[in-house]
C-alpha cells in the first residue's frame, strides 16, 4: 500500500517536472530516484510530499502575476521606496513606467495598486464581491473601533444596517431637501463673516484666510445636521471638564485625521504584531478616547434635550436614539460622529483648492461671476436651484476634484479569492489599492493633466463621476460609492459661488511664494493644502443677503 502510494507519488512529481525549467528537472530526478522507492518506502514518502510541495509552489509561481515594482529588499520589500508622504504620486510614477497595475510588497504584505479606470472598474464594480472586506493598520483599526463605520466597514450586515440608518435619515435626497435651511444658513454665515471682516478693514484688497472662513462655517453646520443644534459647550464627565465647540473641532476632527497617519511599524510585519510598540499605540488611543469621551457627552446632552422636548424628534440623532434602539452604544458613538468629520473635511479640501485655482485664473473667476449674474443677478445671493443653470461652476468644480482628487487613495480591500484584474492573477491575500489621483490623471485620458482646465469637463459630457462613467471617480464606485456626494454636490459649488458673487479673489503674495516653492499639498487620508489658503479679497457690489 505504502508502495503503491509511494509510485503514485513519483508518477505526480514526474508530471510536475516536465512543466519545470531544465536544470530544476534534472535537479529533482537526482533528488527522487525510483531505487530509493522501492528500498526505503517511507523515505521516499516524505520526500516526494516535500518535492510535490515544491513543485505545486513552482507551478503557482507560473501564474500572470502584475509586474513587480524592481529595487524591493529582502525583509522590507518596497517600503524604503515610500518614505513620501504622498504616495498617490509615487504609484503614479511607477505607474507610467510599470503598466497600470503593478504589485509592490510593503515589509511582509503584498498589495496590488491599481491605477487605471478600467481595472478600477473591475476592484469597485465587477469583481466587488470577492475584494469586499477591509485589512487596516492599527491606527485605522483604533479610530474606526475596529471598522464600526460606514465608510471603513467590511461589506456585510453591519455596514447594510449602518449605512441605511444614515442614507435614510440623513444623507439622502429626502433629508437632504429638508436641511437645505441649515446649508443656507451656514452659507450666509460665511458671507457674513468675511464681508464683515472686509468692512472693518481700512484697506482694500484685504488678505483673507479662506479657510477659515469655509471650516467655520462647515463644522457648525455638521454639528447642527446631525444634532439639531450647535453645541457651544459640552460637560465631558471622562475627562473631567467643558469643552468647547473648537476644541470639538479638534477632537473630533483634526486630532483623528492626524493620527490616522501614524504608521506602526508592526503593520508591515503582522507575524510580528505580539511585539509591544507603545509609543505609537498610546497616542493614537488617546485621541481615541478623548474623540469617544465627547461624542458620549454630546449623546448624553441630547438624551436631556429629547426627555424635555415637546415636538416630535427632528434631527439624525434624535432619529437614531429613539428609533435605532438595536444599536450598541459604540454603533451609536460612531454614527453620529462619522457624518461630523466626513463633512468637516472633504467638501473643505474641495472647497478651498477651488479657490485656490480661481483666484489663480483670472479670466476662469470673471467668466464664473458673469455666468452667476447672468442667472442669479446683483440683488440677491445665489442659491442651489440655480446650480442646474450654472454649467461653467459645475465644470470648475468637477475639473478641481479631477485634478486634486480629495481622496486619492480608496482604504485598501482584501483579496478574498484568486481573482484577476486587467487580465493578471491575483491570488488571495493581496492587498489592493485603487489610485484614484492616478486615474484622474491618466494622461491617456486626460491630455495635459497637470493643467487646471475647466474647459475640459465643459467639452465632455459624459463624465458622471463613477455612476456610469469611469474616467473620473473621485467618490468612488459601485456598492461602496460616496454616501454623501449628494451633500458634498450641494455644499462645494454653493461656497465657490457665493464667495466669487459677493468678492473677486487674488491669490495673496505669500501665495505666490509658496506656488514658487511648490508648498502644494500634503495629505492625511485626504489631500489637504498645506497652508491654508490666503487671498487677496474686494468686495464686489453689495448683493443683498437673503
Ligand atoms: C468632495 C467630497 C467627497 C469625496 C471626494 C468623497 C469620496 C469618497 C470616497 C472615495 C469614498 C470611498 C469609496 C470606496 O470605499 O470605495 C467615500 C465613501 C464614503 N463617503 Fe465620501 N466623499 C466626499 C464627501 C462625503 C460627505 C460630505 C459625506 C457625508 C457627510 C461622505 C460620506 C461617505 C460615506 C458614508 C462613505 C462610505 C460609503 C460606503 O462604504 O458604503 N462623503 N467617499
Amino acid at each position: 500500500m505504502a508502495k503503491h502510494l509511494a509510485t503514485q507519488l513519483l508518477q505526480q512529481w514526474n508530471e510536475a517536472l516536465k512543466t519545470m525549467p531544465p536544470g530544476f528537472r534534472t535537479a529533482g530526478k537526482i533528488l527522487v530516484w525510483e531505487e530509493l522507492a522501492s528500498n526505503k518506502v517511507l523515505i521516499t514518502i516524505a520526500l516526494a510530499w516535500v518535492l510535490l510541495f515544491v513543485a505545486r509552489t513552482c507551478l503557482r509561481n507560473k501564474k500572470r502575476l502584475p509586474p513587480a515594482i524592481p529595487g524591493g529588499l529582502p525583509v522590507l520589500g518596497n517600503l524604503l521606496q515610500l518614505t513620501e508622504k504622498k504616495p498617490h504620486r509615487t504609484f503614479t510614477a511607477w505607474s507610467k513606467e510599470h503598466g497600470p497595475i503593478f504589485t509592490i510588497k510593503v515589509g511582509s504584505v503584498p498589495q496590488a495598486v491599481v491605477n487605471n479606470s478600467e481595472i478600477a472598474k473591475e476592484v469597485l464594480v465587477t469583481k466587488f464581491a470577492s475584494i469586499s472586506k477591509r485589512q487596516m493598520p492599527m491606527a485605522l483599526r483604533v479610530l474606526t473601533r475596529d471598522k464600526t463605520m460606514v465608510a471603513m466597514s467590511d461589506y456585510g450586515e453591519e455596514h447594510r444596517m449602518l449605512k441605511k440608518l444614515v442614507m435614510t435619515n440623513l444623507l439622502g435626497p429626502t433629508t437632504q431637501n429638508k436641511n437645505r435651511s441649515l446649508r443656507d444658513d451656514a452659507l450666509i454665515g460665511m458671507i457674513e463673516g468675511v464681508l464683515a471682516e472686509l468692512k472693518a478693514s481700512p484697506t482694500s484688497p484685504k488678505v483673507v484666510n479662506v479657510r477659515d472662513y469655509v471650516q467655520r462655517s462647515l463644522f457648525p453646520f455638521a454639528l447642527q445636521q446631525v444634532f439639531g443644534y450647535i453645541p457651544d459647550q459640552v460637560e465631558v464627565l471622562e475627562l473631567g471638564t467643558c469643552v468647547s465647540t473648537w476644541d470639538m473641532f479638534d477632537a473630533l476632527v483634526v486630532a483623528p485625521l492626524s493620527a490616522v497617519i501614524n504608521v506602526d511599524w508592526r503593520d508591515f510585519f503582522p507575524a510580528l504584531r505580539w511585539i509591544p510598540n507603545r509609543s505609537v499605540e498610546d497616542l493614537v488611543r488617546t485621541v481615541d478616547f478623548k474623540r469617544n469621551s465627547i461624542m458620549k457627552a454630546l449623546i448624553r446632552a441630547q438624551r436631556m434635550r429629547l426627555a424635555n422636548l415637546k415636538e416630535p424628534p427632528r434631527c439624525y440623532a434624535d432619529i437614531a436614539l429613539t428609533e435605532a434602539t438595536h444599536l450598541t452604544e459604540k454603533q451609536l458613538e460612531m454614527s453620529l460622529w462619522e457624518p461630523i468629520i466626513e463633512s468637516a473635511d472633504t467638501t473643505l479640501v474641495t472647497s478651498e483648492w477651488a479657490m485656490y485655482e480661481i483666484a489663480k485664473n483670472p479670466d476662469c473667476q470673471d467668466r464664473l461671476y458673469r455666468e452667476i449674474v447672468s442667472v442669479a443677478g446683483t440683488e440677491r445671493m445665489v442659491t442651489e436651484d440655480d446650480l442646474p443653470n450654472m454649467p461653467y461652476l459645475g465644470a470648475i468644480i468637477k475639473e478641481t476634484l479631477r485634478k486634486y482628487t480629495p481622496v486619492p487613495l480608496i482604504p485598501s480591500r482584501f483579496v478574498e479569492e484568486d481573482i484577476t484584474l486587467g487580465g493578471y492573477d491575483i491570488p488571495k491575500g493581496y492587498q489592493i489599492l485603487v489610485n484614484l489621483f492616478a486615474i484622474a490623471n491618466d494622461p491617456a485620458v486626460w491630455s495635459n493633466p497637470e493643467k487646471w482646465d475647466p474647459e475640459r469637463m465643459l467639452a465632455n459630457k459624459k463624465v458622471d463621476m463613477g455612476f456610469r462613467d469611469f474616467s473620473l471617480m473621485p467618490f468612488g464606485a459601485g456598492k461602496r460609492m460616496c454616501a454623501g456626494i449628494t451633500q458634498a454636490m450641494f455644499i462645494i459649488p454653493m461656497n465657490v459661488a457665493a464667495l466669487v458673487q459677493h468678492c473677486e479673489w487674488r491669490l495673496s503674495p505669500q501665495e505666490i511664494s509658496n506656488i514658487n516653492n511648490k508648498i502644494e499639498d500634503v495629505v492625511y487620508l485626504t489631500t489637504h493644502k498645506l497652508s491654508p489658503l490666503s487671498c487677496e479679497a474686494t468686495p464686489r457690489i453689495s448683493h443683498r443677503l437673503p
